[in-house]
């Protein structure tokens, strides 16, 4: 079935939170927010998660949907090195909800990775989510966590693909154009895959070990934790994402978040 057309669960469901268990949910839930970038893409000449979002910053929007979901029995977030202020951002959740910081890397799979480091003991479930898709609504949190529930190893949420997707290739007449046509894909199979990705925590632990005995550019080349999953032969789920859970990369995507804020998103997902 298409991932758009299946029904939107319920947000009272998320109310369960981790300790409702399933037949999979043995340990906790930790989420690990991955906030290192540099928002170089954003070009604002501050770290992305600084960047203020009606008037808070990127990253306390993404921790308040982490804990609105409910479904965090530890949360880790990762800095860029040398911060000072972001790390206070976070201790401001204390005591009621303490948020654990590490330092990221040069690269998101290095930041993901200090970020795993950090998961803690008696943990099975790990989300990685992004700071950048700071409104990700509750629901598809809880989504993640039911497919982990329910037995998968790697969940993904992801929204279906609007535009039409062609490969291309370097042209031989650059002075017409830099690049052809090689291909156009099949839409109707198509997803625009987004975050909170859900795993057990020990595959994905094995996976990313994996990916770091490998060469530079290939390890360079993968964007997303689920694409170490595959590379390793694992399974894959995918779950109905959200369109308001875009990540913000560039000016127009920060636009459209004020205007989501603005309107009253958030308190409604
Ligand atoms: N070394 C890195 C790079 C990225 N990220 C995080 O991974 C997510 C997705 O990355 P992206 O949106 O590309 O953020 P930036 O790397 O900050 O953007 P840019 O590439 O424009 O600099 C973001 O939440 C970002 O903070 C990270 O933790 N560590
Ligand atoms: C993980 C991700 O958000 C899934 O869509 C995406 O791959 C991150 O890409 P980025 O270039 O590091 O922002």
């Amino acid at each position: 079935m298409p991932t758009h057309q299946q029904p939107r669960p319920d947000p009272q469901s998320r109310a369960a939170g981790p300790a409702a268990g399933g037949p999979a949910a043995a340990g906790g839930t930790a989420v690990v927010v991955v906030a290192a970038g540099s928002g170089t893409r954003l070009g604002l000449g501050i770290p992305k998660a600084l960047v203020p979002l009606g008037g808070r910053p990127l990253l306390a929007h993404a921790l308040d949907g982490v804990i609105a979901s409910g479904v965090a029995t530890r949360i880790v977030v990762v800095l860029p090195p040398g911060d000072t202020e972001l790390v206070g951002v976070c201790a401001g959740y204390a005591p009621a909800h303490p948020i654990h910081t590490v330092t990221g890397g040069a690269s998101r799979t290095a930041s993901v990775r200090a970020g795993l480091d950090a998961a803690g003991p008696g943990i099975d479930h790990v989300l990685v989510h992004d700071a950048a898709r700071c409104l990700t609504p509750g629901w598809v949190f809880s989504g993640v966590v039911e497919a982990l529930r329910a037995g998968a190893d790697a969940v993904v949420p992801a929204v279906p693909v609007v535009d039409t997707i062609k490969s291309v290739v370097a042209s031989a007449s650059p002075r017409i154009g830099p690049e052809i046509v090689a291909g156009t894909h099949e839409r109707s199979t198509l997803r625009a895959v987004q975050t909170p990705q859900g795993f057990r925590l020990g595959r994905l632990l094995a996976a990313h070990a994996e990916a770091s005995t490998w060469e530079a550019d290939r390890a360079v080349s993968v964007t997303d934790d689920a694409a170490l999953m595959e590379a390793v032969g694992e399974t894959v789920y995918v779950v109905p994402g959200a369109p308001e859970s875009l990540k913000i990369t560039t000016r127009i995507d920060l636009l459209l978040a004020e205007t989501l804020v603005s309107n009253g998103y958030e308190e409604q997902s």
